[in-house]
């Protein structure tokens, strides 16, 4: 196989700082930030013979024992010049992977719907396809604990890229980066690179085909889960960083419940399918997701953990929305104020990026000053800080610190109220404790919180280091695991041919 036949495409993982359970309503949003670690889909031309009416699709998840799934692709003619693809399992006893499956069949759709008959041609050999996503997305408490190695960014850095998990794909431990999104993201876009329905190198080309994959992997993630979240996890394997509003969920209720009532894609679903690409066109604007770049400001690191703990978020989601059906005052209350916080923090961000470019010095001796004290005490050593300019810096990086805390109790008043553990008293202990380090700016529970996982934002290196030597290694309550990755502002990209064709010399060895 060579390099210049495989398209890699690649998408980042999620952190939701902010706006959690918020963002499932449109009124309120999120502050999503992409991470380094990826998902890989490498999608090749493949060499099989031609068969008539029908191509294969091989897929590998070498990080898994089961990870292999085999295809065939129906061409179903309706008239003339109409067609679609049907995706059939080349083995009844195949385990369905729901993600997958429907990532490749509505793309292969979408290719066929705009591409036309072309499409047959470009498929009739048939294509092979490779996932892969970072250490981080998995577990690898298991994997250390067998090399004797102790649960440390040190030890993490030391395995082999893209690890295999020695398990099968139901039973893996996942550490909440999001590789449901991740995958299903990478892998439309893979294909519709690859098929050359969009073009994710051309920057004329890259917004529409962005707001493609979007749309489309949206609809694929909700199918998939049976469920429409808030959406954020795509939005993030797309945009990197972000603020993020969602979409009505309107524009694909009523295909989602059709799609559901049927098990592959067929006539019926055809023709459901083409008005909803009539939505999740971009050129016809309708997906009305709200999405503003945005990335943490100079010299702010993100440090994440997973514990042993965990947490089931359709569950804590459910009990949330019912309180907040049962009680709608006090939870609108409490949501609008907030919202009124997380609002400061974002605009927060976005100031202290304008006082990085305005003055870069006082910046970063501000960064300084503060990355060497406890946020608690900042306030108390403010005699080195003279100029105008350093003092409105300071008094930024303050509010960060007084913003989030705020942040926090109202997290902590929801828990009482809502009686569901989003910020429990365990995490509570836990997040203070890393507070006392200096350097640390937030630290908070992601996502829908619970006991899944934990992040600090620092202001050094030194900072989050100390955080994970000090207080994670030797917490007693849980295991607390630290990730490796950190934040990347670059959302789905498709590899250059070099780039791409090097990785898949490596990922070959792991097969
Ligand atoms: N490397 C992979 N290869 C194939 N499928 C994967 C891979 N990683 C995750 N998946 C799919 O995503 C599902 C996990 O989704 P989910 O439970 O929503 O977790 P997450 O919160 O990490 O997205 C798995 O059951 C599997 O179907
Ligand atoms: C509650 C939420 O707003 C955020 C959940 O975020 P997580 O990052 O906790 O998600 P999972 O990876 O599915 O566990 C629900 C949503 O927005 O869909």
């Amino acid at each position: 196989m060579s390099a210049i036949e495989t398209t890699v495409v690649t998408a980042p993982g999620k952190v939701l700082i902010a706006g959690g359970y918020l963002v499932l309503d449109k009124k309120f949003f999120g502050i999503v930030v992409g991470t380094d670690a990826k998902f890989y889909s490498f999608i090749s031309t493949n060499k099989f013979e031609k068969l008539n009416d029908k191509f294969l699709i091989k897929v590998k998840s070498p990080q898994f024992t089961d990870g292999f799934w085999d295809y065939m692709v129906k061409i179903c003619h309706i008239e003339k010049d109409e067609f679609f693809f049907q995706l059939l399992p080349i083995s009844s006893e195949q385990k369905s992977n729901k993600f997958i499956e429907s990532a490749i069949i509505y793309s292969l759709n979408v290719a066929a719907k705009l591409q036309g008959k072309k499409i047959i041609n470009d498929l009739e050999k048939g294509l092979h396809i490779i996932i892969v996503g970072s250490n981080d997305f998995y577990s690898q408490r298991q994997r250390l604990s067998e090399l004797l190695l102790p649960l440390t960014t040190k030890s993490l850095k030391s395995l082999e890229r893209f690890c295999s998990t020695n398990s099968k794909l139901a039973e893996v431990h996942k550490t909440g980066l999001g590789s449901s999104a991740a995958l299903i993201t990478s892998l439309v876009g893979g294909i519709l690179s690859h098929l050359k329905v969009v073009n994710l190198k051309s920057p004329e080309a890259k917004n529409y085909g962005r707001e493609l994959i979007h749309s489309i992997s949206q609809f694929c993630h909700c199918l998939a889960q049976g469920k429409i979240g808030s959406g954020f996890d795509i939005s993030a394997a797309i945009y990197g960083s972000h603020t993020y509003r969602r979409f009505s969920k309107s524009i694909i209720e009523n295909h989602l419940n059709s799609a559901l009532t049927m098990d592959r894609f067929n006539k019926e679903t055809n023709s459901n399918f083409t008005s909803l690409l009539q939505k999740l066109n971009p050129k016809n604007s309708c997906f009305d997701n709200e999405i503003h770049p945005f990335s943490l400001p100079p010299g702010f690191i993100l440090k994440l953990a997973d514990l042993d703990v965990g947490s089931s978020t359709p569950k804590l989601v459910s009990n949330v929305l019912k309180w907040r059906a049962n009680k709608p005052d006090e939870a609108n209350e409490l949501w609008e104020s907030l919202n009124i916080k997380n609002t400061e923090l974002e605009n927060l961000f976005r100031k202290l990026l304008t006082q990085f470019d305005g003055d870069a010095v006082a910046y970063k001796k501000i960064l300084k000053i503060c990355s060497g004290n406890k946020a608690a005490l900042w306030k108390k050593n403010i005699d080195d800080i003279t100029s105008k300019s350093e003092k409105v810096i300071f008094e930024s990086f303050c509010l960060v610190y007084e913003t989030f805390q705020s942040i926090r109790q109202k997290l902590q008043e929801m828990t009482l109220k809502a009686e569901v553990p989003i910020e429990p008293l365990s995490q509570t202990k836990l997040l203070n404790s890393c507070m006392e380090v200096e350097g640390i700016i937030m630290a908070g529970v992601p996502g829908a919180g619970g006991f899944d996982a934990i992040f600090v934002i620092g202001l050094s290196e030194k900072a989050v280091a100390k955080v994970e030597d000090e207080v994670w290694l030797l917490w007693k309550d849980t295991s607390v695991g630290p990730l490796t990755c950190t934040t990347c502002s670059t959302g789905i990209e498709c590899l250059s041919e070099e780039e791409g064709g090097l990785l898949l010399e490596y990922v070959e060895t792991l097969m």
